[in-house]
């Protein structure tokens, strides 16, 4: 915690050394510290102290203070569980499907660098184990289940609002609300990870987002105007690069309208967990495992055969021909049955 008399006495350069994140604070309120860096923190806000200067911000030098250090301390609470902490494995216990049935499997531990799919009809309860391990459940969800981090019960530490970056969580609707441009955007992430060379990995997720997406955007787009396939792929490239969380969950990639198989190459490229609900044989079968939902129970866990991964290879020519079908479509262009080529 950390307290107004801990930062007023400092001066802003001090400040900006310890708590780089800070600076993003001083542009947001509007302070502009020009020549004034080596200035206490306490003889800089003097000038808030002028009535008018106070009207015309809304706000009192006493407030700045308070909320300054109140950012200090969240920020600092928030990077410092942004950490992979070890997480090198993660088990899930049973608990019981929609009809209160007990699931029959004895325990499932998903280790470092593994991808499992989870399967099953619309409605049978994939979010729902999605939820459950965001949420590290502890008999405390609708499914009972419990989730161990390390063999051990989750530490409450990782549900933290703020805080609990044990999983980043990559969903289906990605609203954005501020009026930010895509560089801006990833320039606050970028700072807020306390990332030294904040250029080059803006370039980097820009790069990636575009490999990712069909219709290319740059970094003066606003986030507000992109389409949902290219929110997604920069959320997608920018979880990859800047996210330190062990986990990440993917609930539908499918419909975005990005590579999906690049998606996943580029979210496993890190030795992350993913786990990915989807309804795509494609993606389905890319994973080491795929548990099987029924009626929000896990009904089965199955291991991707060898057989399987060569038929990926097949399912990829399969899948390469409508995705061909389905740009030459949007071009306007007629379509004939050699095009389907087998
Ligand atoms: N074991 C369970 N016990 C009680 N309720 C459950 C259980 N599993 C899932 N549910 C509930 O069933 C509903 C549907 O589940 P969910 O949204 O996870 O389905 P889904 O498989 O993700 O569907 P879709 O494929 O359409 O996205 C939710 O309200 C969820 O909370």
């Amino acid at each position: 915690m950390i307290s107004v008399r801990d930062i007023q006495e400092q001066t802003i350069a001090d400040l900006f050394e310890q708590y780089p994140f800070l600076q993003g604070f001083f542009e947001e309120q509007t302070l502009e510290v020009n020549g004034q860096i080596n200035e206490k923190l306490d003889d800089f806000l003097n000038f808030l102290e002028d009535e008018e200067e106070q009207e015309n911000r809304a706000m009192a030098k006493d407030q700045v203070l308070e909320s300054m250090s109140e950012y200090i301390t969240q920020m600092l609470e928030f990077l410092g569980e942004d950490k992979d902490d070890g997480v090198r494995s993660i088990t899930l216990l049973p608990g019981t499907n929609k009809s209160g049935e007990a699931e029959q499997f004895g325990e499932l531990k998903i280790s470092k660098s593994e991808i499992v799919c989870i399967v099953g009809p619309t409605g049978s309860g994939k979010s729902r184990l999605l939820a459950d391990i965001e949420w590290v459940a502890h008999k405390d969800t609708p499914t009972s289940r419990t989730i161990l981090v390390n063999d051990e019960k989750g530490d409450k530490k990782w549900r933290m609002t703020s805080g609990n970056k044990l999983v980043a969580q990559l969903s289906q609707n990605m609203n954005f609300v501020m009026d930010l441009s895509v560089y801006e955007f990833l320039e606050l992430h970028a700072q807020s990870r306390l990332v030294e060379d904040v250029e080059s990995v803006i370039d980097k997720i820009i790069k990636q987002a575009n490999n990712l997406a069909g219709e290319k955007f740059d970094l003066n787009t606003p986030i507000t105007s992109l389409s949902g396939g290219q929110s997604r792929a920069l959320m997608i490239a920018d979880t990859a690069i800047l996210s330190k969380s062990p986990i990440i969950l993917i609930d539908e990639i499918e419909n975005a309208g990005i590579d999906r198989k690049k998606a996943l190459e580029l979210l496993v490229g890190e030795e992350k967990i993913v786990l990915m609900a989807t309804h795509d044989p494609i993606l389905a079968l890319m994973g080491d495992k795929r548990i099987v939902i029924k009626n929000g129970g896990i009904h089965k866990v199955i291991e991707t055969s060898e057989e399987e991964r060569n038929l990926l290879v097949d399912l990829e020519r399969m899948d390469a021909v409508v995705q061909n079908m389905r740009t030459r479509l949007r071009q306007g262009e007629i379509i004939q049955k050699e095009d389907i080529g087998f």
